[in-house]
């Protein structure tokens, strides 16, 4: 199994024999234990196959029971050091383990996180927030350090200052919030210096080192750095500030290169420093809660695998819509677009997980060999299947919005998008001809990030007649709304009540906000989290990232060539109106228009 270790969650241990009580007070440790089982079941399930299968067990918390597999060996419950969590064989049915007998609580190692550019946009606005909320849910390890380091001039008060500014506490759970929120910042200090400096590095190690206080010391680097920096900094990190005794490992964040040549060129650079499994590339799609999901739906549900591919699947389409423009991050976006900061990336990672095949497990090598697969068996996008756009300067309300091109770290005349819409092909025998329509945009009329799945009309659909001439209207929709407002609605065509027989579309509606209570997690906690555990299958595997590459590096450079004059849409508009003609070529709409109303 790909390293499921948990031996860096500390949840505190409970002394209380009561099994419910000792559950309660690792809601940390449940969740976890719930998601390694979830993962590892295969891999178990496999192993019962070869030894003669004993007793199931049931684990429960309280307000589920879960079945675990037996152990080989009768000692107390724990997690393996492989991340396993290993059960006594003779455990009855329905009896519940005292989660306080699991060893989670390694005294003898420690974490220490370095939020590298800890100063910038998103440390402040994601990675700090998330590591306190990891720390609130009590998912750090006992023993942890955060490092803020950044050129500016900081004291540690002043990082806690900063920091302290943006830390929330959850909707569901404020209890003692104020208070755990002192604790965490008395964790958090700061330590300034360049980021191609070996000296400032080493300054660096040595108050790592004092902190660690002779425990075995794992490192995470979190590089929240412009992407020219990355590699001094890994550079410096790894050879002056690795652990010696524990795991060094470094979340790197998109942009990972501007094309297939730089992309691997910032890998090969990377691996001059760092083994491939200690490279943990971000893409914080794949940590929202709705694109786990995803692979929840479609093979934990009988329903809707077998509707699953061109038989009875017309189009699929990602969307993505923010209704601000670049602000503040011109400088950094009119180098890269929109196609390589939400499409090639975003959307094209929730495309993968649509798409691939059923993997042969859990692990995450097996579930990134089926996203590989489907990336390498797309066509690469061309310039005709694609429509671009610039949001330009609107007046409403009294209101001024400013065009792209106002923002002063962008030249008048760039070309630059910031909406593209595109359509994409899988050329496998799932997906054959089927049309996978992208659209992202900024400074648009609404914020949202869907997949929407357009199923084929009916075949001599027995109510045509009542459904009226617009065929397209009738057919089912189904919906993962990923943010905001998390849902997922399946739409159907339904008899109006009532003595006649007129139909309707009416939704099938999953609102989380109105099934679930607790908060959902930032995609960065639990991304954090994972690089943490070892945990691998939401990153992006080098291969992955080559692939993707490949499908958008020709039409980018064709974009860029000739020059391409993005359509012009006003900023708080549905954006280009070639979105709707790319979509009309393969005779399909996109599915958000006039979709307001929907849930
Ligand atoms: N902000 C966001 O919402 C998102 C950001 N990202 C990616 O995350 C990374 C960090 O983003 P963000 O925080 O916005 O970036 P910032 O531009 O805020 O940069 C982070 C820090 O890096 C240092 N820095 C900035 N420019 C330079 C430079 N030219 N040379 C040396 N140091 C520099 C600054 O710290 P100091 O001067 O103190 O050294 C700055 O505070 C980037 O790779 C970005 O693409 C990805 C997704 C979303
Ligand atoms: O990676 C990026 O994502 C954000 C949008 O993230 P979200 O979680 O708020 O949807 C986007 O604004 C930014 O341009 C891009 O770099």
């Amino acid at each position: 199994m790909a390293a499921f270790s948990t031996s860096m969650t500390h949840c505190p241990s409970s002394s209380s024999s009561s099994s419910a009580a000792a559950f309660a007070s690792n809601s940390c440790a449940i969740n976890r234990i719930h998601q390694q089982i979830a993962l590892s079941s295969i891999r178990l399930t496999r192993k019962l196959c070869l030894r003669k299968p004993s007793r199931a067990v049931h684990v429960q918390d309280g307000a589920s029971t879960m079945k675990v597999s037996p152990a080989k060996n009768d000692g107390p419950a724990k997690i393996l050091k492989d991340g396993m969590l290993s059960v006594p064989p003779v455990i009855l049915p329905e009896e519940s383990i005292d989660i306080a007998s699991l060893d989670l609580n390694k005294e003898s190692s420690t974490v220490s996180i370095t939020v590298v550019g800890a100063s910038g946009d998103l440390a402040k606005k994601k990675i700090f927030p998330a590591l306190f909320a990891l720390y609130y849910e009590g998912c750090l390890p006992k023993h942890f350090t955060i490092f803020g380091y950044a050129r500016s001039k900081m004291s540690d008060a002043e990082l806690r200052t900063m920091v302290s500014k943006t830390l929330t506490c959850r909707i569901d759970q404020r209890e003692n919030c104020g208070e755990k929120m002192d604790q965490f910042l008395e964790r958090c200090f700061y330590h300034p210096g360049q980021y191609d400096s070996q000296e400032n590095f080493l300054e660096l190690d040595k108050k790592l080192k004092e902190h660690e206080d002779g425990r075995v010391a794992n490192r995470l680097f979190y590089l929240s750095i412009p992407p020219n920096i990355f590699i001094d900094a890994v550079k410096c990190a790894s050879t002056s500030a690795s652990s010696a005794n524990g795991w060094t490992r470094v979340i790197v964040e998109k942009p990972f290169g501007r094309d297939s040549e730089s992309s691997a060129a910032l890998t090969r650079s990377l691996k001059q420093y760092l083994d491939e499994d200690q490279i943990f590339r971000i893409d914080h799609y794949l940590g929202k809660e709705l694109v786990e999901n995803l692979s929840v739906l479609r093979f934990s549900n009988l329903i809707f695998e077998p509707l699953w591919s061109r038989q009875y699947i017309r189009s699929v389409q990602f969307i993505f819509a923010e209704d601000f423009g670049t602000e503040g991050r011109g400088g950094y976006f009119d180098n890269y677009g929109i196609i390589r900061d939400i499409m090639q990336n975003h959307l094209l990672q929730m495309l993968a997980l649509f798409a691939m095949e059923t993997p042969v497990s859990l692990d995450a090598e097996d579930i990134r060999n089926e996203k590989v697969k489907v990336l390498r068996s797309m066509r690469p996008l061309r310039l005709e299947d694609v429509v671009t756009g610039q949001y330009k300067s609107h007046t409403r309300g009294g209101v001024k919005y400013p065009a792209y091109t106002d923002d002063k770290t962008v030249p008048n005349d760039s070309l630059t998008p910031t909406f593209a819409a595109a359509a994409l092909f899988i050329d496998n025998a799932r997906w054959d001809g089927v049309p996978f329509l992208m659209k992202a945009g900024k400074a648009l009329h609404d914020r949202r990030a869907e997949i929407r799945v357009q199923f084929r009309h009916v075949p001599g659909n027995l109510y045509n007649k009542n459904i009226g001439t617009d065929l397209d209207l009738a057919t089912n929709e189904l919906v993962i709304r990923v943010q905001p407002d998390e849902a997922i609605y399946l739409k159907i065509n339904n008899k109006v009540p009532g003595l006649g027989m007129r139909l309707d579309r009416s939704n099938l509606n999953l609102l989380y906000a109105a099934r679930y209570t607790k908060e959902i997690p930032d995609a960065y906690e639990r991304l954090l989290l994972d690089a943490m555990e070892g945990e691998r299958r939401l990153f992006i595997r080098s291969d992955e990232l080559d692939a993707a590459w490949s499908l958008f590096t020709p039409v980018l450079k064709d974009l860029e060539e000739k020059k391409v004059v993005p359509e012009y849409y006003p900023y708080g508009s549905r954006g280009p109106v070639g979105s709707h003609y790319l979509a009309a070529r393969y005779k399909v709409r996109w599915g958000d228009v006039g979709s307001e109303q929907e849930s």
